[in-house]
């Protein structure tokens, strides 16, 4: 299991599959991308099953769950079609996420407070299964506090908006967007919350907030899998968990 007492990382490995999808056939696997994760020291594997299926597929999920000896937070919409595949497998945790299918990435957090009765009746029988239930929110207050209320046990705040300005030199936005987030853990701590932070971060953006002490788990995919392009999973995991841990002072 996870050491409890550090902050996690959990690696995405969508984007392996959508390297494999370019061509349709079996390679690059997302399997093999886990095991070699799970064996670098990855505290959990996520994989986010999207309607259209554009990277994980059902197959990856199955193998996932017959392979993995680390947690598998399993991203999907909050649709019946996927409640009925997290009930079947019983993951680890869940983690609700928006989708659009005409968007290139996850753009933006669920809109928790425009739907509590529905969200709350849907994450209840996930939770009942004995899965974690995550809830996948813009830095917002309104939405922190509308998924305690539905019964999430945990908060994943959307860090792409932080990131991108980073990347796009926006610095002052970046700064305001990083001091969100900061509010954010610690108002969602304060509500008993755990608290967790992904979406777009890089070894130019994981220090300031793998220094705040309420978040306990990144989420990272997209950069690590670009990374290991060029060096390896291994290798760019490894550099990631420096960066973390030197930002914990450890
Ligand atoms: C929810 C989230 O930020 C990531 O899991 C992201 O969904 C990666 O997949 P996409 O790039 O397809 O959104
Ligand atoms: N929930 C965020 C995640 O799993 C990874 O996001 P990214 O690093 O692929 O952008």
């Amino acid at each position: 299991m996870a050491d409890q007492g550090k902050l996690r990382l959990g690696v995405n490995i969508d984007h392996v599959a959508t390297v494999r999808n370019a061509r349709g056939g079996t390679t690059p696997d997302p399997l093999r991308a886990a095991q070699i994760a799970q064996d670098a020291g990855a505290d959990g594997i996520t994989a986010h099953l999207r309607e259209d299926r554009r990277h994980i597929s059902d197959a990856d999920i199955e193998g996932l769950m017959d392979i993995l000896t680390v947690p598998l937070n399993f991203e999907m919409a909050a649709t019946e079609e996927m409640q009925k595949i997290a009930l079947r497998h019983k993951p680890h945790a869940v983690c609700i996420v928006p989708e659009k299918r005409e968007e290139r990435t996850t753009e933006g957090g669920l809109e928790v407070a425009r739907e509590e009765n529905r969200l709350a009746h849907f994450i209840a029988p996930l939770r009942e299964a004995g899965s974690r239930v995550s809830i996948f929110i813009a830095a917002e207050q309104r939405q922190i506090e509308a998924a305690h209320r539905i019964g999430a046990q945990v908060v994943e705040l959307h860090s792409g908006a932080y990131c991108d300005a980073y990347h796009e030199a926006r610095f002052d936005e970046a700064d305001l967007e990083l001091a969100k987030l900061r509010e954010m853990a610690t108002f969602g701590h304060s509500l008993g919350l755990e608290m967790h932070v992904g979406h777009g971060l890089t070894y130019d953006t994981v220090s300031p907030v793998a220094a705040f002490p309420e978040v306990t788990e990144l989420n990272i995919g997209h950069f690590l899998i670009g990374e290991a392009i060029f060096i390896g999973l291994e290798p760019a995991m490894r550099e990631m968990r420096r960066l973390m841990d030197q930002a914990r002072g450890i």
